[in-house]
């Protein structure tokens, strides 16, 4: 509770009439004090007067006891003097009192009569007259009266100070109006200096110095105030402009009355929705989105989200605040709308939405982790995969989906990749819940705070356990040979690439050996592929025991292997270890009651001796092969310049058969068939020569491998064809008839579909019979493809074309097969008859061949008789016929017809037949 009043005048006339009444009631008391003393004493000593006056007046009365006298006596005592009564008490007790006037009812407080009770006693004087009592004389006073009189008095003077006190205040009250009033000027002013209204403060002359001072004061901090408010309003003015400008770059602002009407619209909101100010203004600002549940009559402030359509029919999503402004009555009068455009941030969210709706359908599995790994997320699929749900998961370590499998350090390396800001991707085991492990594939990213650390990882996984397996099925059949379960041919180029790195690091040198696996196409054939694949598995176990851990043998397909042998370009080490594999390959291979023998030759190329790269060096390796089946079975070849050298030559070779046909370079020459039994010419055997321009004469045996391996054996050989019949015409133009002759077929020239054709045109075009001809096929041919070499014999057969086999014995055909092949003619290769009376081995083959002929029931013909042996002894063994230079080499045609001609009658001499004299000679 406030006591003071709240003017400063009041306060101070407050204090100073409480002074000045303390004082006037200190001093009215003190006066008060003294007043009732002196009554009281006055009164005494007049009672004592009155009472001495009145015992002399009675002396004689009462000696005559006249009671009259004394009661007038008492009566006169009585008038004006301030007693109640007064009472004569004779000796004898008679009493004589006498009552005073009576006293009007005094206004005195009781306290105060009390009191003058108290001070005033009655008064007694004995009356002694000659020394004898007579009585005593009492005077009562009249407590009451004199009271009333000292109360009387007391309010009169207190009314007097009271009025003193009032008029002094009045005074005070009056002097500080006016001299407190400059305040109220000093509060005026300053009121007017807020309201702007005055610059300074105008000072009356006669005002207090301390008013002066104030207001001088006040006027210095008014200025200070002016200069220094008016400069941080000027900037707040500033601030508040710039805000609001910044406000209408970022938020659409608009101010609508409570009918909902548009009063205000800045700029951006015209140019969003794309209207002028002056179409919005008045419009209802719900067009333009909701203003909140209670419309344009909300007490309250509302935030919500809503959305608008430009006029171009684009959809803008907006942050709305609609805000009140009141008046002084609390009366809506307004409210101001302030939307910030959202759009990016709703679109963003409803590509969220669909984002998470996408992960929560996500066929594959997704995982969410914070930074320490600990799950938060876990999509449908994710729980389909490895059998946890959410709830099982969540808050666990994403190590719970560890398999024993995996090494923890592929954890650290994921940690490490991603702590370096770098999505992992790979594939390692996890395991489900029921404890099975599959492989899965995971791509981990990492979603960052604004300051790049780590907030959270998703994980989206893949079981790819089957599509691993396919991809290892894949690998080892794109990698690894099935049938030996070797690397094959890639797998060992790969291989060789990372030795030929190191090797290249380390200053090293390896060896390439290459090889293939002789007869084996003749096991195939002889024990069927089931046999011929246990060869390989067997050769393959064989080679990788003649191998160190470190080297790779891989099988490139069929029967060629090709091997690396590691850390060592060493040709006597290499060297050993070819012979080794050599020797492995040529033990008997067992398989049930059978028996296959095969062989190898090996080609050697040294890095870096020999090439830098692997493709070279493969190269290398295959021409020192070339070179090793050359060289014989059993063998093997390091790569040199030489080999090199005839590689090179043999190239040319081939580069210069391509323009052979057409130039005189190819021609014939014709080497007699002799019959054992009477010595005559009963044939030819038509052999190819080549007249190099610069190489001079080149053999067959050298090109005709070449002509094989470049496909031009086919046009050569209908070449040849096509001259040995028109030979023939001539010849039989020349009298030369029933001479056959024999053309050799290249396997590729067999197979060639044109051959048939070709021959049948050649016969034609000459005028010949099919029996003029005879097709020598090498047992090699024969084996490739037996059934339809078998097919194309008979149809040979059937036109009357005779068939020998050539250089029988050196390949390995089934019997069984032979036993088929519709032959007219075997021909002991000359390579068992040039031994044939010194070596048992070739005697025992060119007998078991004779007895083979006669049991097919062939005829047979010996190649390369040299000497008079060898005839003789292929006569003991009834062999029909021969070639060899014993009797001639091949001839070029003239010179055969003239060899024919020579030996036309009587045929060439036989050592056992008796000597005839020379006959004319008559062929035809
Ligand atoms: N040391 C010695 N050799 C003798 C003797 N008698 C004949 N020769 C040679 O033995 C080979 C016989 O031919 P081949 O076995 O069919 O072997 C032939 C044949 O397989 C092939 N050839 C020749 N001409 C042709 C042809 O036109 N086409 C095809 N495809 N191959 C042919 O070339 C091979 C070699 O032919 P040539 O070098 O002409 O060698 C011929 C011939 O000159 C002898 O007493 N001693």
């Amino acid at each position: 509770m406030r006591l003071l009043p709240r003017s400063l005048i009041n306060r101070i006339t407050l204090l100073v009439g409480v002074v000045l009444l303390l004082l006037a009631l200190f001093g009215a008391a003190l006066f008060l004090r003294g007043m009732f003393k002196d009554v009281i004493g006055d009164t005494q000593e007049n009672a004592q007067m009155v009472i001495e006056v009145v015992a002399v007046a009675v002396t004689d009365s009462v000696v005559v006891n006249d009671y009259d006298a004394i009661r007038r006596t008492l009566e006169k005592a009585l008038v004006r003097a301030p007693f109640e009564s007064a009472v004569f008490i004779a000796m004898d007790a008679t009493r004589l009192e006498v009552l005073g006037h009576a006293t009007p009812a005094s206004d005195a407080p009781g306290w105060l009569i009390r009191r003058v009770e108290n001070e005033l006693a009655e008064v007694n004087r004995a009356i002694t007259v000659g020394g004898r009592d007579y009585g005593v004389i009492r005077l009562n006073f009249a407590a009451a009266r004199i009271a009333g009189n000292i109360w009387s008095l007391s309010l009169h003077a207190l009314g007097l100070l009271l009025g003193a006190f009032a008029l002094g205040l009045a005074a005070v009250r009056l002097a500080l109006g006016q001299w407190l009033g400059y305040l109220k000027q000093l509060g005026q002013a300053g009121r007017q200096v807020i309201d702007g209204q005055i610059e300074t403060i105008a000072l009356d002359a006669d005002a207090p110095s301390e008013v002066k001072q104030a207001m001088e004061a006040i006027s210095r901090s008014t200025e200070s105030l002016r200069t220094h408010f008016g400069s941080r309003i000027d900037a707040l003015m500033d601030s508040l402009v710039q805000q609001k400008n910044a406000m209408d770059e970022a938020a659409i602002v608009s101010e609508f009355d409570p009918a909902a009407r548009l009063t205000y619209v800045n700029d951006l909101f015209c140019r969003t929705v794309g209207v002028s100010r002056e179409q919005l203004i008045g419009d209802l600002i719900t067009r333009w989105g909701d203003v909140g549940p209670e419309g344009a009559a909300a007490p309250a402030v509302w935030h919500g989200e809503v959305s608008l359509r430009r006029r171009d029919g684009a959809r803008l999503y907006f942050q709305r605040t609609v805000v009140p402004i009141f008046d002084t009555d609390k009366a809506l009068q307004r409210q101001i709308c302030i939307d910030f455009d959202v759009t990016g941030e709703v679109k963003a969210r409803n590509e969220l939405r669909k984002l998470s709706l996408a992960v929560e359908n996500s066929g594959s599995a997704i995982m969410m982790t914070d930074a320490n790994a600990i799950i938060g997320y876990v999509n449908p699929q994710f729980s389909a995969m490895t059998g946890y749900s959410l709830a099982e998961v969540k808050g666990q370590s994403a190590l719970l989906l560890r398999a024993e499998s995996t090494p923890l350090d592929t954890y650290e390396q994921i940690w490490l990749a991603l702590f370096s800001g770098h999505t992992w991707r790979g594939e390692f085991a996890d395991r489900r819940k029921d404890g099975a492990e599959f492989r899965c594939q995971k791509v981990i990213s990492t979603i960052s705070h604004g300051n790049g650390a780590p907030e959270q990882y998703v994980w989206v996984m893949e079981d790819v356990t089957d599509r691993i397996r396919s991809e290892e099925t894949i690998h080892r059949l794109a990698f690894v040979d099935t049938l030996t379960g070797l690397p094959n041919r890639r797998a060992f180029r790969a291989r060789a690439d990372e030795l030929l790195k190191m090797a290249r690091r380390n200053d090293e040198g390896f060896a390439i050996l290459y090889f293939d696996l002789d007869r084996f196409k003749s096991v195939n054939d002889r024990f069927g592929h089931g046999v011929g694949d246990q060869l390989l598995s067997e050769a393959s176990r064989r080679i990788q025991g003649c191998l160190r851990e470190v080297d790779v043998v891989s099988r490139f397909g069929g029967d060629e292997f090709a091997a690396l042998i590691t850390s060592t370009a060493d040709p006597v080490e290499v060297s050993q270890v070819a012979r080794r594999i050599i020797d492995a390959l040529e033990a008997v291979f067992a398989f049930g009651d059978n028996e296959a023998f095969i062989s190898t030759s090996i080609g050697i190329a040294l890095y870096p001796r020999d090439a830098a790269e692997i493709s070279e060096l493969l190269r290398c390796a295959d021409l020192a092969l070339y070179r090793a089946k050359d060289q014989g079975r059993g063998t093997a070849v390091f790569f040199s310049q030489a080999i090199e050298h005839e590689n090179r030559e043999r190239m040319e070779l081939e580069h210069a058969l391509r323009n052979v046909l057409g130039s005189e370079q190819l021609f014939l020459e014709y080497q007699p068939k002799l019959s054992l039994r009477d010595g005559r010419v009963i044939g030819a055997e038509a052999l190819l020569r080549w007249q190099h321009p610069t190489r001079g004469r080149i053999g067959p045996d050298r090109f005709i491998p070449i002509a094989e391996e470049s496909r031009m054996i086919v046009p050569i050989g209908r070449w040849v064809v096509r001259s040995v019949c028109q030979q023939i015409r001539e010849w039989r133009a020349a009298g030369m008839g029933g001479m056959q002759v024999a053309i050799n077929l290249s396997g590729l020239q067999f197979k060639s579909e044109t051959l048939l054709q070709d021959i049948v045109e050649a016969l034609a075009e000459n005028g010949l019979e099919a029996s003029c001809l005879e097709l020598e096929l090498t047992e090699s041919l024969t084996i490739e493809n037996p059934e339809q070499t078998i097919e194309l014999m008979k149809r040979f057969r059937a036109m009357g074309i005779s068939i020998a086999i050539d250089d029988f014995g050196q390949g390995h055909s089934a019997l069984a097969y032979l036993k088929r092949f519709p032959l007219n003619t075997l021909k002991i290769d000359r390579a068992f008859v040039r031994d044939l009376t010194t070596n048992p081995d070739d005697e025992a083959i060119v007998h078991m061949l004779v007895a083979l002929a006669k049991t097919l029931n062939l005829s047979l013909v010996a190649e390369g008789v040299e000497t008079v042996a060898q005839l003789q002894y292929l006569r003991d063994l009834d062999v029909d016929a021969i070639q060899g230079y014993w009797f001639s080499r091949p001839l070029l045609a003239a010179d055969f017809g003239a060899f024919c001609r020579a030996h036309a009658t009587r045929g060439v001499h036989l050592p056992w037949a008796p000597v005839e004299p020379p006959a004319t000679a008559q062929i035809g």
